[in-house]
């Protein structure tokens, strides 16, 4: 109960409704168990006038009364639950929403780190889970409190009006809870094991979707399919050793319900045959009796799930519980603008390497200057960029904008900032327009169309079905590589960037392509100062400065023309080596 509990905590909102509701959903439960005493009434009053101890008037009267009594406890319940069913409804709908809400809230302020060692489907599996537990709380609030109070009510009753039965009735109802609990904690393991593999096969499945053209280029169906059944076989032996453990515990609670069952309907008889009880308790012990036996079994299954729910409810506060690793101080500034940035004696470690990925980087880009990063793959010129927006901290050195350390602005003015444009260009399913203005929602129509003009995006937008409200992403309309490119470029302009940063993609365009990006590039690159990740050393030649990257260190700088002046340097071997290309 621990996790649903932490769970809870993060509602507090509701706490009271939640009261209300559990309180009338008792008063109904309660109201139910008056039922028995109605029927006992009308039981005895037809055995009084069988006996002719009262004449056929006062039978027929007192009846009536009864029936009468009867009619309108029916009524009420039939109000109160409707009234019920509208407010649970009502308050799930609530909480349901505010806790997704703050599940996802805490999914986007999560630091990058977080995603790269984290599987979609199985954070996607996690958020699930939210209604899982939600509809548990009100399968509790609905019908749990009312049955055990009905429990307690029908013990305490019992004692008074047949205490042998009551007292069978005292064994068997701790007894039943004490087995549910055990199979619940003996079964627990194997519930947070088959969770972690729903987990692991929500992670594959959404894997193979996002990869799917590598899955389909590379006919890997069939491995990814047979990494997917061994999870699958790994749960179902999980999942039928936990079921043989309940079935045996289920098996016993049914036999000592039975022997209660059974014995108290023996004894009651006995007592009826004795002279001891009048017909109408007769039926009253009898359904008293019989109603605990039955609602003794939807509380052992409650149990059972709660424990269920409680080890998925384990698997949401642990993604709850992730605080991100880069954060905001409380006394951070917004960045307004951009003057100078600079990286002073910066060493960076990925959290998971053991040997730094940059060391002692030092350079500086000042107002109107374009900088550019080339150097062999993996030598750490996008890990540059990554701390530049602040996805991870340096563990030596500073970074510097204008003068002042990155941490003393706030992650988002910081970000605002930038106009990035990346190699991989994510599309997100909505149109065009929306696409390129997603970060600006003060953007104009007309802005956004002025944003393409720049980027050279205009021409090709114009041309599909429905213009700038045609729906691009994963289920919309395909673009190529250069137009996705046009799309990130205008973004980027829309933005008004104090400071462009671009990874320069890697597959070559077609020229007609290739000269419209890189026309696009120059414009929102006019004027302002600029980061490039440079694959290709013929679009960097007018850069201010060129910064050679080798292993995670600056091996060599200089503007184009001066490091082709060293004829051992790395930058003029690659340069020979891209002019052969
Ligand atoms: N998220 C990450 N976690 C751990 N290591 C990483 C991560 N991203 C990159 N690396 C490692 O850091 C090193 C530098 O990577 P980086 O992406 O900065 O290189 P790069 O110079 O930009 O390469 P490329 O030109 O191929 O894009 C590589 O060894 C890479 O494996």
């Amino acid at each position: 109960m621990r996790n649903i509990y932490r769970i809870i905590t993060l509602i507090p909102e509701y706490r009271f409704r939640a009261v209300v509701i559990l309180f009338t959903s008792a008063v109904i439960g309660l109201g139910g168990a008056i039922a028995p005493f109605i029927f006992r009434h009308i039981v005895n009053i037809l055995a009084d006038f069988s006996a002719m101890r009262i004449g056929p008037t006062q039978a027929a009267r007192d009846a009536a009364i009864a029936v009468l009594g009867f009619l309108a406890l029916r009524l009420a319940l039939v109000g109160v639950s409707a009234w019920l069913e509208q407010a649970s409804d009502a308050l799930w709908r609530n909480t349901i929403s505010t806790l997704r809400q703050r599940v996802f809230d805490s999914m986007t302020s999560l630091s990058i780190d977080f995603y790269g060692r984290t599987r979609a489907g199985d954070i996607m599996d996690r958020f699930g889970t939210v209604t899982t537990i939600t509809m548990w709380l009100f399968q509790l609030s609905e019908g749990t409190l009312s049955a055990i109070l009905q429990l307690l009510f029908g013990t305490v009753l019992l004692l008074f009006k047949a205490p042998l039965v009551g007292l069978i009735m005292a064994l068997i109802v701790p007894l039943n809870l004490y087995l549910s609990v055990a199979e619940a904690g003996k079964t627990r393991s194997y519930k947070r094991e088959w969770h972690r593999l729903i987990g692991v096969m929500a992670g594959l499945l959404g894997e193979m979707v996002s990869q799917i053209t590598t899955v389909r280029s590379m006919a890997g169906e069939t491995g990814i399919m047979s990494r997917f059944n061994a999870v699958q076989r790994h749960w179902w032996a999980v999942r039928e050793v936990e079921q043989g453990v309940e079935q045996k515990s289920g098996v016993v609670i049914n036999l000592i319900n039975a022997v209660g069952s059974v014995s108290t309907v023996g004894w009651v008889t006995y007592g009826a045959l004795q002279g001891r009880y009048s017909p109408g308790d007769i039926l009253l012990v009898l359904t008293l009796t019989q109603a605990m036996i039955v609602s003794l079994q939807p509380i052992g299954r409650l149990i059972n799930t709660t424990a269920e729910v409680d080890t998925a409810a384990e698997r949401l506060v642990a993604l709850l519980d992730e605080r991100p690793t880069v954060t905001d101080r409380p006394d951070a500034a917004e960045l307004t603008y951009i003057r100078s940035i600079a990286f002073c004696g910066v060493y960076f470690r990925y959290p998971d390497k053991a040997h730094n990925t940059l060391e002692d980087i030092s350079f500086e880009i000042t107002a109107g200057e374009h900088v550019a990063l080339v150097g062999a793959s993996g030598s750490g010129k996008s890990t540059i960029i990554r701390l530049l927006l602040r996805f991870y901290d340096p563990q030596q050195g500073r970074i510097l904008i204008n003068g002042q350390d990155i941490r003393t602005y706030t992650q988002a003015s910081v970000r605002a900032a930038f106009g990035v444009v990346l190699q991989d260009v994510a599309l997100f399913n909505d149109t065009i327009a929306r696409n390129i203005g997603w970060c600006n929602p003060k953007a104009s129509e007309a802005d956004i169309e002025s944003a393409a003009r720049i980027a050279h995006a205009d021409d090709f937008i114009r041309l599909l079905p429905e213009g700038y409200a045609t729906v691009a992403g994963e289920r919309g309309v395909h673009l190529s590589g250069g137009e996705r490119q046009r799309i990130a470029i205008a973004r980027a302009v829309l933005r008004d960037p104090g400071l462009v940063i671009l990874d320069e993609a890697t597959s070559a365009l077609d020229s007609e392509s290739e000269r419209k990006v890189q026309d696009g590039l120059s414009h929102l690159m006019a004027g302002r100062m600029a980061l490039i990740v440079a694959h290709r050393l013929g679009t960097i030649r007018n850069a201010n400065r060129i910064l050679v990257m080798n292993r995670g260190k600056i091996v060599e700088s200089g503007d184009h023309g001066s490091l082709i002046a060293q004829p051992h340097g790395v930058y003029a071997r690659l340069h020979a080596l891209q002019s052969v290309l």
